[in-house]
């Protein structure tokens, strides 16, 4: 059985970060992610994460904006000065909180000179940080207009194509299901690339409970495939974040 975490950026928002540490282990998650962490300085997430004694399991690459600025540059021909002065940015916070994963963003760009770009970046990336896991997540554009990266099979050919051992696929089911309506399909195609799982319902992303997705058929896929890593709860909650845990196993 795959192991869960919260994701602080989204869950527990009626507390400050540093307390959200604490929430989430009393819920029953054993690991959080943070999509940007860089507001805070990470000794104190770092403490406050051994304090709770939950693993940090993922972090984003800057730049920190989660209200709607830019989504990283990785896929941006021009910018990869930038990419490179970010991408190290995450990789201090990264050890400095023992994170697992860095989710490599590609940013806004479109093309076969974007896609070059981001192949070329991501080879610097899994050269700069060899012990490092790295992702990469497909994104619906209509949450992320012109975001690069909104195609499964794009992603992992571009895995493929770059064949390191530290670079795999962040697979998001609600991202797979607004993208191809058709989430255990996808899952199917993919599975052997993925190394990190986040979940939302859809529509709505909201808890994962009902909707287009069969949740006890995708939990059970993801655990028969043979995925062994987390699966991160990355949605909205409906209300209170501790009333919509029912669905958490092992409560
Ligand atoms: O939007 C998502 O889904 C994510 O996982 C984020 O990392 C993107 O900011
Ligand atoms: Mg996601």
């Amino acid at each position: 059985m795959p192991r869960f975490a919260a994701n602080l950026t989204m869950l527990f928002t009626e507390l400050p970060m540093q307390d959200r540490f604490a929430a989430a282990a009393h819920a029953g998650f054993t690991g959080v992610e943070i999509l940007f962490p860089y507001d805070i300085a990470a000794k104190d997430l770092s403490r406050a994460a051994t304090a709770a004694g939950v693993e940090m399991v993922l972090l984003n690459t800057p730049p920190p904006n989660w209200a709607g600025g830019p989504r990283g540059f990785a896929a941006e021909p021009g910018r990869e000065e930038r990419f490179r002065h970010d991408f190290d940015r995450a990789l201090r916070f990264a050890q400095a909180l023992r994170a697992r994963h860095i989710h490599v963003m590609a940013g806004r760009a479109e093309g076969d000179a974007a896609r070059a770009v981001f192949v070329e970046n991501l080879r610097w990336a899994v050269q700069r940080a060899p012990h490092a896991s790295l992702t990469i997540e497909p994104i619906n554009r209509i949450d992320m207009p012109g975001y690069f990266l909104a195609d499964f099979d794009l992603a992992a050919a571009i895995i493929e194509e770059i064949g390191a051992p530290n670079l795999g696929l962040q697979f998001d089911a609600y991202h797979a299901q607004r993208i191809t309506g058709d989430v255990a399909g996808t899952w199917a195609r993919v599975a052997p690339h993925v190394r990190h799982v986040q979940i939302a319902g859809y529509p709505g992303r909201h808890e994962p409970v009902g909707g287009e997705i069969d949740w006890p058929a995708f939990f059970a896929m993801v655990d028969s495939s043979g995925y062994r890593g987390w699966i991160s709860a990355e949605y909205n909650p409906e209300g209170h974040t501790e009333a919509g845990l029912g669905w958490l196993p092992r409560r």
